[in-house]
């Protein structure tokens, strides 16, 4: 396996990221990488022993923190019962606690720096978490989706030149498998990746129904492009948290979103770390 070839915009920083997390943790590989969106936060603790936490504003190319205390880490985990004892690290993920957004810099490039630095890591697999609104009344908050295929609504791609690059089964139909023998009650839908950091109006919700989505969010598509890029095989789980704008009656609000993450936390780090150990 030879990690992040090639000269794309973006790669040599993501190169030196990973030079430096290989330094700093001593762990030559790092097999998975999860990316923790809101409500998932709790999920790092079930995947294994973490070994070292560090903010990712120390690392080479990750943009200072936006948000005034929100200091974003990311960990290096031994994966229970992988391997990995030796340092080679074929048994140790790197947990994300957090992702770059598309709406806090407006650069997609930016935004793709997570995987690549994963990419450059050794990992093989990427799992994409987040959160979002549902289009399907029967999906109500707290509720697990495997992400099956995505829509990209953002007018940007982190890929830059003639990398015409197929998202054929871009979400993988072998981990969504294993997803399913850990729960065969998941549901799986379309992701529609709007701009942000505004909600969808109604009528816009209604168009993401109207053409094919089933949930609403501000992540995932771009970096899913950049992982298929870079060569990882991709996961993606959305937790929704919300009924999409004018799908409820209510206003959409922040707090409840971060609400109905909590309360499903529990359940959803027990689902990722089962689909993590398989
Ligand atoms: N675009 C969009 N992003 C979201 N993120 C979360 I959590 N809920 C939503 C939502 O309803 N729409």
């Amino acid at each position: 396996h030879s990690p992040l070839q090639g000269d794309h915009p973006g790669f040599s920083e993501a190169r030196r990221a990973a030079a430096a997390l290989a330094q700093v943790t001593g762990v030559a590989r790092h097999r998975i990488a999860v990316v923790l969106g809101s409500g998932w936060g709790g999920a790092a603790e079930l995947i294994g022993e973490t070994t070292h936490t560090i903010p990712t504003a120390e690392l080479p190319g990750f943009a200072a923190p936006s948000v005034p205390g929100h200091n974003p880490t990311v960990r290096s985990v031994r994966l229970n019962g992988g391997g990995g004892e030796d340092s080679s690290g074929a048994g140790h993920a790197l947990i994300f606690g957090s992702r770059t957004h598309y709406y806090e810099h407006r650069d997609a490039g930016t935004v793709a720096h997570t995987v690549r630095t994963a990419a450059a890591a050794g990992a093989e697999i990427v799992v994409l978490t987040n959160g979002c609104g549902s289009l399907v009344p029967e999906w109500a908050p707290g509720t697990p989706v495997l992400v099956a295929d995505h829509i990209n609504l953002t007018g940007a791609t982190p890929l830059v030149g003639a990398n015409f690059v197929d998202l054929t089964d871009l979400y993988s139909p072998r981990i969504r498998e294993i997803a399913r023998e850990v729960d065969s009650s998941l549901p799986e839908g379309v992701y529609v990746q709007f701009s942000g950091p505004q909600y969808e109006t109604p009528a816009e919700v209604r168009y993401a129904k109207a053409i094919g989505g089933d949930l609403v969010g501000m992540s995932t598509a771009l970096d899913a492009i950049a992982a298929r890029h870079a060569g990882l095989e991709v996961f993606g789980m959305s937790l929704v948290t919300n009924a999409a704008a004018g799908f409820s009656g209510e206003p959409l609000s922040h707090a409840e979103v971060v609400e109905a993450g909590q309360a499903a936390g529990p359940r959803i780090s027990a689902l990722l770390a089962g689909i993590i150990d398989r």
